[in-house]
Order: structure tokens, then sequence, then C-alpha cells
């Protein structure tokens, strides 16, 4: 069924996935084609990076097209459902990628754990000259031997030699996909992804990118859309299991600054341990109906007031779970409580981690994304308002719709010059040559970041 094609033209191997007539969508479906560079996918205006490579033959890349980001906690997986499907090529679509395509639109709960985000469903979006919807599904990474085991049972191997994937998983699931499913994975970097992913979203989706107005009064602070056309320089800041905290310069051009171990994993592992909830959202839950204030030891727990030298207002936290010590305090305190601190805890450490590095890179503006963010305003309020407090209004906290899949997306766009370097050569490959070209680059630049690909210790520190 699979037939594998190889092939060099210009400064980049190509390699067309799968070249098989019944499952191609499109008329002329049969051949391998090296698109000439005026004739590129509408993806795009940063298409026109001089970083990008120019080889493009993905327009006729077989479906399904899919995007994986395996990662600690969550796999977030983004399919494109092409809409523009004619009577003809209906008649052609293979069986089982029908099948397939009606088991992920139709429904949106899979398996034990897998759930597609409806409300996230982004229609009329054109990738490669193809019209359809983009589809937003996550599960638990602990559930990926079900994940495989349902693939296999749908018929995916026969169907998919190779899927995109990124995330820390594309790396440590590579062979169960080999070996339980025949499928080979396209690895790509999880912070390259992630910005293509974020910067796709963002052309899409004109109300993508939202802030808190009023954001220095928690309990009045509204979400507003906000104009993100022009995105650079930004801090960004991906709050999953742990955190990576990048300066993004431009579409090729960032540098990892920084990283906590203390995130989304560390507020969920703290909850269930301390309240002993289950989920995340029983986490969330628990802690929008506590009060952090019985559990930490705030500024006027200590000063009785204000500590007005250095501008700490009284209920500032002055002390995370200070007050815990306290055998009597201990036993009022409740399991919502808890959450509560925990949340603030965490949230309230990667906000002031962020904001030193938007400090120490000049940087006004500071994104957030993650799934941590997920059915979490509490946070979100939160990090807006400390971007805002303590920038005495300088610094702009921003969110995103699609918080945790840009890396899933960012690979589903992955064109196919980079796609032939990684199926060819390994991510290796791609990484030491984006870095070179980087390096290149960032030479001539006022700023000089290089992209942490390398993880030199110039580029990258770490408070863990
Ligand atoms: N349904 C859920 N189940 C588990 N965690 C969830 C869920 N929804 C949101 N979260 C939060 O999102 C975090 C994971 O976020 P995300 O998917 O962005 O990271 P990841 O890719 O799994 O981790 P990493 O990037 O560090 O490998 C969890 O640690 C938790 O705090
Ligand atoms: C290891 C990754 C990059 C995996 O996504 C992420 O969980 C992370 O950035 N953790 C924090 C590591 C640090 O302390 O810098």
């Amino acid at each position: 069924m699979t037939n594998k094609k190889s092939f060099v033209g210009g400064p980049k191997a190509a390699t067309i996935i799968k070249s098989t007539e019944t499952f191609i969508y499109g008329s002329s479906h049969k051949s391998t084609v090296m698109k000439s560079s005026n004739d590129k996918p509408n993806i795009s205006k940063y298409d026109e990076s001089p970083l990008r490579p120019t080889i493009q033959t993905d327009a006729l890349m077989t479906m399904p097209w899919f995007g994986m980001d395996i990662g600690g906690t969550l796999t977030k997986l983004v399919y494109f459902e092409p809409k523009d499907i004619t009577p003809d090529e209906q008649d052609r679509e293979a069986g089982i990628l029908r099948n397939i395509r009606r088991y992920l639109t139709k429904n949106s709960a899979y398996g034990k754990t897998g759930h597609r985000d409806t409300h996230l469903q982004m229609d009329n979006v054109e990738i490669r000259k193809r019209k359809g919807s983009l589809h937003f599904i996550r599960f638990q990474t602990t559930d990926m031997g079900n994940f495989l085991s349902l693939a296999k049972q749908k018929g995916m191997a026969e169907l998919v030699t190779t899927v995109c994937a990124t995330g820390g998983g594309a790396f440590k699931f590579e062979k169960d996909f080999r070996d339980q499913v025949n499928m080979k994975l396209a690895k790509f970097d999880e912070l390259d992804t992630l910005i293509k992913g974020i910067l796709f979203a963002d052309l899409q989706n004109r109300t993508e990118c939202y802030f808190y107005e009023n954001a220095s009064n928690i309990v009045k602070s509204v979400k507003r859309a906000f104009n993100f056309s022009e995105p650079f320089p930004f801090i960004l800041v991906n709050v999953g299991s742990g955190v990576s905290i990048l300066a993004v310069y431009g579409p090729d051009n960032y540098k990892r600054i920084s990283g906590t171990s203390l995130g989304g994993g560390t507020f969920l592992g703290l909850c269930c341990l301390l309240t002993g909830c289950t989920t995340f959202e029983e986490a969330i839950q628990l802690a929008t109906k506590g009060d952090n204030r019985k559990v930490d030891k705030l500024v006027k727990d200590i000063y009785g007031g204000d500590y007005n030298r250095f501008g700490l207002p009284g209920d500032l936290v002055a002390s995370s779970f200070g007050q815990m010590h306290i055998t009597e305090k201990r036993l009022t305190v409740s399991r919502e409580d808890l959450a509560n601190a925990t949340l603030v805890t965490i949230t309230n450490n990667i906000g002031s981690i962020a904001r030193m590095c938007a400090l120490n890179e000049r940087i006004d503006k500071v994104v957030f994304v993650g799934n941590f963010l997920r059915v979490n305003p509490i946070s979100m309020k939160l990090l807006a308002y400390a971007m805002e407090f303590w920038s005495n209004g300088t610094m702009k906290g921003l969110f995103l719709e699609h918080e945790g899949y840009f890396g899933a997306l960012g690979c589903l766009l992955q064109f196919n010059g980079e796609l032939a370097a990684a199926l060819n050569d390994g991510l290796d490959h791609v990484q030491s040559e984006n870095h070179n070209l980087i390096e290149s680059m960032s030479d001539s630049a006022s700023k000089k970041p290089s992209g942490d690909l390398s993880h030199s210790p110039e580029t990258e520190s770490s408070t863990s």
C-alpha cells in the first residue's frame, strides 16, 4: 500500500510520506510535485521569512493530516478535516479514511480520557491550499497504550505511515508507535512548533489573543480582545507540566531564557496530595471555592498592615502556606482553601519569574500559554494582575484561546522541507540547521539572541 518516494531538489531533500492514489484528496493526486517558490501554499505572512526552507512539496501530502504534541501530562492532537471534498473525491476516498474522519468529527469523547474541545474548533481554515476545519483533541499521556490500540482498531496502521509529532513523548514513544502501529514519527522541536502554532492561530482567529482590562482589580478585571498583529518581541511562558520561558524576536528567532519545574504538574500533584482530589477539573473547582488567606501568611499578618517603605500591600502573600505550621490554623482550613493556596502559590511563582525575564530582556508583552490555564481564570487574572502591578503598568500579560494546542498545531503546519529533514536525518539535522541560520542572522541584528537549540549555558538558565 505504501509508496514512499525520496528525491533531491534544491538545497533540501524532500520526501513524500506516502503516495497512494486512493488516499489522496485533490485532482493531481498521482504524482509527486516539487512546488516552485512562487507557488507557495497560503499559510501565513511569516512564510516569507528568510529562515524558512523554500522547497515545498506538501500540497500533495496525503490525508489524514494530524499534528501531535505528546507532553508530560497531556497529549494534544490537531486534526484537519477537509471541507472542500468534491463528489468525485468522495467516491475515491478510502473507507478507512472516511471512517476516521467521521469518528473524530462526530464524537467529542474518545476512550477513557480523550476529549475534543469543540469550542476551540477552527472553521474555514486554509492549509496547503485545502479548505477545512481544525479539530482539537486531548488525552492523558498515560493513556498512550489505549490510544495506540484504538488507532490500530480504526485502521490507522494501514493508512498512515508517518505522523508529525512533537513534545518529549515524540522521543519517548517513538518505538511504541513503530512496533505497535507501524508508524514512523517525524519529530519536531516542541518550542519551534509552539511559536509556529501561535502565529498561525493568531492569523486565523481575530480574537485569539486577549488581556484583562482593569487587571489591577482582580474582582473587576474583564477579558478583552488584544490586537497581536505586531507580536514581536514578546516573552512566551509555556505552562505545561513544567514551565519554559522564551524570548521571541521573530518567527524563527527566539531563545529559551528560563524555566521552572514548579508548573502545572506541581499544582496538580500537590493538590491531589493535599485534598485527595483526582483530576485537574476537580482541583480547579475546589480552588474556586477556597481562600488562600487562611493558608498563607500575608504581609499584614506580619506587619499588621502595609509594608509601605517598599510598597508591599498588607494583602500581599508574604509566605505561601506560611500559616500551616500553626496547629489551630491547620485545623480550620478546608480542602478548598488548600487547593486555592496551591494554585496561588504556583501561579505567583510563575508570574514572578516571567516578570523578571521580561525585565531582563526589556520586553513588555508577556504571553502565557499551556494547559495549566485551561478552565483556570483564577490563574490568568492573577498573572495579569502580577504583570501590571509589579511593573507599574508597563508590562502586559496576554493569553491565547487555544492555550495548550499550539505545539500540536505548529506540528501539523510543518512544511515538507522541514518534514523531509526530520524524516531523513532526525531532529538533530533540523535543529543544527535552524541554529546555524539563526546564528548567522543574529550576527547582524542589534539584539543577538540565538535559538536555544543546543541548550548551551549561555542561552539557558534554569531556576530549578
Ligand atoms: N484534563 C487535564 N488533565 C491533566 N492536567 C490538566 C488537564 N487540563 C489541564 N491540565 C493542566 O495542564 C498541565 C499540562 O499542560 P500541557 O498539556 O500544556 O503540558 P504537557 O505538554 O503535558 O507538559 P510538558 O510540556 O511539560 O511536557 C497539567 O500539569 C495540568 O496542570
Ligand atoms: C522539560 C519540558 C521542556 C518539557 O516540555 C518542560 O517541562 C520544562 O520546561 N520544564 C522545566 C525545566 C526547567 O526547570 O527549566
